[in-house]
């Protein structure tokens, strides 16, 4: 039986965390075009069921070793095209346009490559980070691997996302205290890395935490992508520092994409289109400002 396991990444130094030499054994590049998305909505009273469009035609591409982040505005579709992107939603009339994935579309063999973070965490209170991460490697990789290369394969994990220091701690919840907001999330990205994704992709995995932590994880993902992973993401309000971060960047404003491209391009093409900020402002807040609609500074 094939396995999809990797190299062992090489233990890092300096700040405890394993740095990500290991190749990506089958990179992804994710293409997608005009990608329409409707949803079926309810008429009110004797009124026949309706459709409303979620995503109106939006098209971009990422390679592998580059980080994309999808922006926008709440509700602008965002989750939505990053459900799609991870072969969530199946082929239907409601879903059109082009998805390939090194130019073919989503197959099982894709999907045990491929992690996906939702936004809500679903983790047991109880549990401590190393019974976490172990029992999730001894339930998810293949039985061709014995309990003590999963067991291993966990500790590689915890080691890589800095995780060490709180092994022994348990997750806690809203009743029981446990880690900070910042290690939770890492160890939800720690339970999709345990099969060594080729493609990652994460909703808010930076939402309520602070812009130190925030950058922490983003700088993890970022090492994740010199390994050759295709990461995604969808962010809210990243500061500047992490913009610049993003090798690609989608905004998206009502289910339309109002740019795709380089996050360092950004500013440059909407001031070439007459719209720049009048004093130095981050330009995630700008993007933001413009796909609500609002000129900023206006
Ligand atoms: N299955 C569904 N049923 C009803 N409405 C839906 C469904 N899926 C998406 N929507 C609607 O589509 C729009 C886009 O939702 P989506 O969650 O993708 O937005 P978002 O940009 O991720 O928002 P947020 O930043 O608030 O998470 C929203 O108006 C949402 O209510």
């Amino acid at each position: 039986m094939e396995t999809e396991m990797e190299p062992q990444p090489k233990r890092g130094t300096g700040d405890g965390r394993g740095s990500t030499v290991a190749r990506v054994r089958r990179p992804v590049t994710l293409k997608f075009e005009d990608v329409v998305y409707r949803i079926k909505t309810k008429g009110k009273g004797k009124a026949k069921q309706g459709e409303r469009v979620i995503l109106k035609g939006v098209s971009g591409a990422v390679s592998p070793g580059e980080m994309l982040a999808m922006l926008g505005p709440s509700g602008s579709g965002k989750t939505t095209l990053l459900t799609v992107l991870g072969g969530r939603i199946g082929r239907t009339r409601l879903l059109t346009g082009s998805i390939t994935y090194n130019g073919k579309p989503f197959t099982n063999s894709l999907k045990r490559r491929t992690g996906f973070v939702t936004q809500d965490d679903v983790l047991y209170p109880h549990l401590t980070v190393t019974e976490t991460l172990v029992y999730t490697a001894l339930l998810r990789l293949p039985s061709t691997l014995s309990r003590q290369e999963k067991t291993a394969r966990a500790e590689a994990v915890m080691a890589q996302l800095g995780l060490t220091a709180c092994r022994s701690s348990i997750i806690g919840g809203p009743l029981v205290r446990g880690v900070s907001g910042g290690e939770r999330k890492r160890v939800s990205i720690g339970q999709e890395m345990l099969i060594d994704p080729s493609l990652l992709l994460l909703d808010e995995p930076t939402s309520g935490l602070d812009s130190t932590i925030a950058g922490r994880i983003v700088s993890t993902l970022w090492d994740l992508t010199k390994g050759g992973k295709t990461v995604i993401m969808t962010i809210h309000q990243p500061s500047s520092r992490l913009f610049y971060m993003f090798h690609k960047v989608l905004l998206l404003s009502d289910g339309n994409s109002i740019y795709f491209g380089k996050g360092s391009d950004a500013m440059d093409y909407f001031a070439s289109v007459g719209y720049a900020p009048t004093v130095p402002m981050n330009p995630a807040d700008f993007l933001l400002d413009l796909a609500n609609g609002t000129r900023p500074l206006h």
